[in-house]
């Protein structure tokens, strides 16, 4: 059987940059993993696609899934539902891929119960003036939205309490450059190895 692959989750308040990491590690190859599209009831942005960015579903159907069972976990976030649908990310761990999840402090804390085996990390802005900038630049939020997102970021960012590894994204090389060394790093803790040094050291 392969070995389970790694679940990596990345969090952090709007705005910070998790979906530019994100892209800029998928296109520099940075190192191999598979991205879990979560569900979300939020309309899509001007060039998010669906099924790839999200998969944006209607009110009844998020309710539907929660009913279901299947969903690994899943919150509202400034009035949408968001939620990482179970299915997807079981099967690619169990084929020994490494899963990102790109979800908010309150999935993360559901995550850590059922699955605590994964890497926690929290991608933070260099200042808080900075992340308003970039959640004004982005042009993508009216001033009421942005204002709940930064009241949301003050409360969030807080939360690392509950991560791993606390990531600045000054500059997306640097933020990238850093998750590449934790996730190699986690790749040889001694209990995702021990197993093979087990069987090289049986007696045969
Ligand atoms: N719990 C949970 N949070 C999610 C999921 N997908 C996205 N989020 C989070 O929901 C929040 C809002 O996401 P979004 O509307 O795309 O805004 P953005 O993060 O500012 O680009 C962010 O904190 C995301 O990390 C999910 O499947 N589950
Ligand atoms: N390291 C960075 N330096 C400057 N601007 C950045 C950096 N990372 C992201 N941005 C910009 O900040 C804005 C928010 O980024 P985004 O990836 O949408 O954040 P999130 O997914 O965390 O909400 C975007 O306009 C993006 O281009």
């Amino acid at each position: 059987m392969a070995k389970q692959g790694l679940l990596i989750v990345l969090s952090g308040p709007s705005g910070v940059g998790k979906g530019t990491v994100k892209s800029a590690m998928v296109k520099q190859r940075a190192f191999s993993f598979e991205y879990s599209v979560s569900m979300t009831t939020r309309k899509p942005r001007p060039g998010e696609e669906d099924g790839k960015d999200y998969f944006f579903v209607s009110e009844e159907r998020f309710q539907e899934a929660i009913k279901n069972n299947e969903l690994l976990e899943y919150n509202e976030y400034v009035g949408h539902h968001y939620g990482t649908p179970l299915a997807p990310v079981k099967k690619l761990l169990d084929e020994g891929k490494d899963v990102l999840l790109e979800i908010d402090v309150n999935g993360a804390r559901q995550v850590r119960k059922l699955m605590p085996d994964g890497v926690f990390i929290f991608l933070t802005p260099p200042d808080l003036h900075e992340l308003k900038d970039r959640i004004v630049n982005r042009g993508t939020d009216s001033a009421a939205v942005i204002a709940k997102r930064m009241q949301q970021a003050r409360k969030e960012i807080l939360m690392m309490e509950d991560y791993d590894y606390a990531v600045v994204n000054d500059t997306v090389a640097n933020a990238v450059d850093h998750i590449k060394s934790i996730v190699e790093a986690e790749h040889v803790r001694v209990p995702r190895v021990i197993n093979d040094y087990r069987n090289m050291v049986k007696e045969d």
